[in-house]
């Protein structure tokens, strides 16, 4: 299994740039199937292992896709099947995403149940009370879900429970090519609706009020194919807010939106960490001490879940206490183990985190939990002293392209174990071989075993170990 190794005080300065949102290309392409005609061509698809898990479900359906270049191009004019397959949904929670459209487009999908991060029970009963409204008959079967309709889908009038951001994405896309209009109130508002409608409304849908608390969708009889930009990926571009900010550095963020991320730079600013918009993005300067403060997660506007872990990270290092407040997850502080392993003081009752802040990380062994908390660990780590090792990778490269080369342009020292350069595995080897070559013939470390560590230390042999070729 694949790890991030970080040695940490290293300060980051330059320019990352921000890649498409995982956030939004996921609804986009489950959006793809409702295109009777032409061809989709959606640019700045970031490479995650989540966009090739949709990739994989859109396939089974019949979707005919090619990649490259961070531009995919989806034919969905002959589908093949409703049913996503449970090897590809179990991975992904957003696979659910396909229902929606396979209904509007077949009048029948059948889902398995969503896997994803364990960060909470995650149900979706407000995605099948917005079908259930527009006509569908619901069936649960042995791990699941199917969505039938006779004839098309009738628009209706949703009130979610909860601004859901997937409820609210399926219902409009389900709602697309109803009859009718569809209403959702209470809609989640998050930057990634608004461009989910942006690219249905190129396709000849009529979706109005998304970024609002409600949304009308008019029915049309088909949509076809349209090229679409992902909007950047704010969570990825307010990670590295947060790691230029542990760090004391400079680094400008390119792409970034600032006001998809006014709750994070926000709290930023408050806490005494340099950020302004630039032409192209947002520059992050941080020199002298931050301070503490709180956090209480929110739908949008409010401060989002999915920079929780990382802003956590960032206030174990800042000045003072903090309470960090859960309402979006019942279950998203499973990164406080971790990183109370690196000497961080966190105590957890319930939905809150208190933080007592100031502290020197240390390096250690830790695992990502999930995605941010990986990402949230890499930040840790970078302000750490010492050197971390970093496991469950594969939770991290569901979200953020090329993570380690990213940070290491910007003067980070972090590699994943894999892409330790040659010469290094090769020296290190040959270091290992030494040593345990002297550990078993060189009599004074036989016989320093047994010493007192400070005797030892001065009748140990000083090793000199060079590599053949050096
Ligand atoms: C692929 C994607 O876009 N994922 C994001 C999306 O997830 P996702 O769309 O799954 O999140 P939701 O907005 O649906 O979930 C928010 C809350 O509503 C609850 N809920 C949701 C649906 C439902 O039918 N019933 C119900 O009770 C959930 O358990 C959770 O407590 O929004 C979350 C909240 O901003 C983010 O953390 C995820 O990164
Ligand atoms: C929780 C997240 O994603 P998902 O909803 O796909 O699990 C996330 O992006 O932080």
């Amino acid at each position: 299994m694949s790890k991030i190794i970080v040695r940490g005080g290293k300060r980051l300065s330059g320019t990352v740039r921000v890649s498409g949102a995982k956030n939004a290309v996921l609804p986009i392409l489950a959006a793809t199937l409702l295109a009777k005609d032409g061809e989709s061509v959606i640019h700045d698809v970031p490479n995650l292992d989540d966009v090739m898990t949709i990739q994989q479900v859109l396939t089974a359906l019949g979707g005919k896709l090619t990649y490259a270049n961070e531009t995919m191009r989806i034919s969905a004019e002959h589908l093949v099947s409703f049913e996503a397959p449970y090897e590809w949904v179990r991975k992904m929670r957003a696979s659910f995403l396909v229902m929606g459209p396979l209904l509007a487009r077949l009048g029948c999908a059948r889902i398995s149940l969503p896997g994803g991060c364990a960060i909470g029970t995650r149900p979706i009963d407000q995605h099948l009370k917005g079908f259930e409204a527009m006509g569908a008959e619901i069936v649960l079967g042995q791990g699941f879900i199917e969505a039938r309709t006779d004839g098309k889908l009738k628009g209706a009038k949703i009130y979610l429970d909860v601004a859901s951001v997937g409820a609210t994405e399926n219902i409009m896309m389900a709602a697309a090519l109803a009859d009718g209009t569809t209403t959702i109130e209470n809609a989640a508002k998050e930057p990634e609706i608004v461009d989910l409608a942006n690219y249905l409304n190129a396709m000849g849908a009529i979706v109005r009020g998304a970024g609002t608390g409600i949304i009308r969708i008019e029915g049309v009889e088909s949509l076809s194919g349209v090229a679409h930009t992902v909007i950047p990926d704010r969570v990825e571009a307010g990670t590295y807010m947060i790691a230029a900010a542990m760090t004391g550095g400079d680094v400008h963020i390119e792409g970034a939106i600032s006001d998809h991320l006014a709750p994070v730079i926000s709290k930023l600013q408050e806490m005494g960490v340099g950020v302004t918009e630039t032409d192209g993005g947002i520059r992050v300067t941080a020199s002298k001490k931050l301070k503490s403060v709180d956090v209480k997660t929110l739908p949008y506007p409010g401060f989002p879940t999915d920079m929780q872990s990382q802003m956590m990270a960032l206030l174990m290092v800042s000045e003072g206490t903090s309470i960090v407040t859960e309402t979006v997850f019942e279950n998203r502080f499973m990164h406080v183990e971790e990183f109370q392993k690196m000497n961080a003081h966190i105590k957890v009752d319930g939905r809150t985190a208190i933080v007592s802040g100031g502290t020197q990380l240390t390096g250690a062994k830790v695992t990502a939990t999930d995605l941010r908390a990986g990402a949230a660990l890499v930040c840790a780590a970078l302000c750490a002293d010492g050197e971390s090792e970093i496991a469950g990778i594969h939770h991290v490269d569901r979200g953020y392209v090329n993570i380690t080369g990213k940070l290491a342009a910007l003067g980070a020292d972090i590699f994943r174990d894999e892409e330790m350069p040659a010469e290094s595995k090769a020296y290190a080897k040959v270091l290992e071989g030494v040593a345990a070559a002297l550990e078993e013939t060189e009599p004074a470390i036989v016989a320093a075993r047994t010493q007192e560590p400070a005797k030892r230390e001065k009748e140990l042999p000083r090793i000199k170990a060079q590599p053949t070729w050096a």
